[in-house]
C-alpha cells in the first residue's frame, strides 16, 4: 500500500517554491539555467535525453540533496557540474564562472574548486593513503613540503591519521570513503559532489560518513551537492532536495516539507520506502478494510514542528470529546525540525471519525485512514 496515496488534504499544486530568490541567484554556488543533456544516438543505440529545462540554484553553503531512480539523469547533472559533460542547451554556472564553456586548461583549473566522492572510493590501489590523497595535489603542482603538510591535515581531518601509510586492501568501506573525502578537499574546493558516497558502506558506517560531510559543511562552509537514490541519506544531512525524475526536476523543497508533504507519485514512494510507514505487525494483522460493529477507525496523522504527536490526542479528547486511542507513533528529527506520524484508533463509528478527520484537516494536518480494528 502507498500510504500517501489518500492524504485528505494536499498542498496547492503551486510551481516549486523558489529555495534561492532570483534576487540572490548570484549567491548560489551552482547554477542550472534552462539546462537540457542529450546523448546522441551511437551506433544501434538511440539518442537518449538524459536531463530536460533544468532550472535550479544550489545556496552557497548549502547541503542539497538530488534524490531520483536508477537513470533519473542524477550523473548526468553531476557530469555537467563538474565540467565532465557540456549541455546540449543552457548554461551551467558553478562559483560564478560558467564551467558549461569552459575548456582545456581554464576548465582543469576551475575543477580544481570542485571535490568529488565516489561510490566505489576510486583510489589507486597502488598508493598508500597519504599519497593518494597527495595526488591532486601533485597533479596541482605543489611543492613536497607543502604537500606533506597538507596530507596531514587532511588525515586528521577526516578522523584517520593513524592509516597515513596502509594501502586501500588494508582499510575498511568507511576508511576508504574517509581518504576520498580528504582527497576530494585536497585542493581546498567551495563545492563537493558526493555522487552515492555512502551506497556501498552498512547504515552504521553510512551515518559516521555523513556526519563527517556535515562537520565538513559547518566547519569549513563547503556546499555540498549529495547525489542519491537513499532518501534516508537525504533526511540526516540535506537541508533542501530536489527530486528528479526522467530527466526533469518533479519536487523541489526544504527536507522537512519533503517528508511531510510529498506531492510527486516518486517522491511519495521514495518517502513510503523510508520513513518507516510500517506499522506494528500487531496492527496489521487485525487492519479491515470496512468498518466494524463497536470498532475504531485507524488513523494516520503526519506530524511537523511545534505539532507534537501528544498534543493531537489531547485536542481531539479535549475539543471534540473523542476518546483517542494511540497505536503507534514514530517522530524523527529532520533538517531541524520535528517529523514524524502517529497513528491512532477513533471509537465511535462513522461520524466521531468524520469529525475527527475534518478537525485535523482543517488544522493543516495530513491525515489518512488505513481501516478499521475492533
Ligand atoms: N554517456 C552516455 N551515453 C549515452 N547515454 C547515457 C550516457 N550516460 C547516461 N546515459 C543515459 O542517460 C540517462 C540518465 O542516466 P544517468 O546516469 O545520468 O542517470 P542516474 O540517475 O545517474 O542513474 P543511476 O543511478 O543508474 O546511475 C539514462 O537513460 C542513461 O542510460
Amino acid at each position: 500500500m502507498n500510504v500517501h496515496q489518500s492524504l485528505t488534504t494536499a498542498r496547492p499544486a503551486e510551481p516549486f517554491p523558489s529555495l534561492v530568490p532570483a534576487s540572490a541567484a548570484s549567491e548560489a554556488m551552482v547554477r542550472f539555467e534552462t539546462v537540457s543533456k542529450a546523448y546522441p544516438a551511437y551506433r544501434d543505440k538511440p539518442s537518449v535525453q538524459a536531463l530536460q529545462e533544468i532550472d535550479f540554484a544550489i545556496p552557497r553553503g548549502s547541503i542539497t540533496g538530488v534524490i531520483g531512480r536508477s537513470g533519473a539523469g542524477k550523473s548526468s547533472l553531476v557530469r555537467l557540474i563538474n565540467g565532465l559533460e557540456k549541455p546540449s542547451t543552457g548554461r551551467v554556472i558553478v562559483d560564478g564562472r560558467e564551467i558549461s564553456a569552459l575548456a582545456g586548461k581554464e576548465l582543469r583549473l576551475a575543477q580544481r574548486s570542485i571535490g568529488m566522492i565516489f561510490q566505489h572510493f576510486n583510489l589507486l590501489s597502488s598508493r598508500t593513503a597519504a599519497d593518494n590523497i597527495a595526488l591532486p595535489l601533485e597533479i596541482a603542482g605543489w611543492s613536497r613540503a607543502d604537500i606533506a603538510v597538507r596530507v596531514e591535515e587532511l588525515l586528521e581531518l577526516v578522523g584517520i591519521s593513524d592509516k597515513f601509510d596502509r594501502y586501500p586492501s588494508e582499510l575498511s568501506g568507511g576508511q576508504k570513503q574517509r581518504i576520498g573525502i580528504a582527497r576530494a578537499l585536497a585542493t581546498r574546493p567551495n563545492v563537493l559532489l558526493s555522487d552515492e558516497a555512502t551506497s556501498a558502506l552498512d547504515p552504521q558506517t553510512t551515518r559516521a560518513i555523513l556526519d563527517l560531510l556535515a562537520n565538513i559543511n559547518r566547519e569549513l562552509g563547503v556546499t555540498i551537492v549529495l547525489i542519491t537514490h537513499e532518501m534516508s541519506v537525504v533526511r540526516q544531512l540535506a537541508k533542501e532536495v530536489v527530486v528528479i525524475d526522467g530527466g526533469r526536476i518533479v519536487e523541489r523543497d526544504h527536507v522537512a516539507d519533503i517528508f511531510t508533504h510529498p506531492r510527486h507519485p516518486v517522491t511519495q514512494a521514495f518517502l513510503s520506502e523510508a520513513v518507516g510507514d510500517s506499522l506494528p505487525v500487531s496492527l496489521t494483522s487485525r487492519l479491515l478494510p470496512q468498518p466494524i460493529a463497536s470498532g475504531q477507525a485507524v488513523i494516520r496523522v503526519q506530524v511537523r514542528g511545534t505539532d507534537a504527536g501528544d498534543t493531537i490526542v489531547a485536542r481531539l479528547a479535549r475539543e471534540l470529546a473523542i476518546d483517542v486511542a494511540l497505536l503507534s507513533a514514530r517522530i524523527d528529527e529532520i533538517g531541524g525540525q520535528h517529523v514524524g506520524s502517529l497513528t491512532i484508533g477513533i471509537p465511535g463509528g462513522d461520524a466521531a471519525t468524520k469529525q475527527a478527520v475534518g478537525y485535523l484537516s482543517q488544522n493543516k494536518f495530513l491525515v489518512e485512514r488505513l481501516g478499521y480494528v475492533a
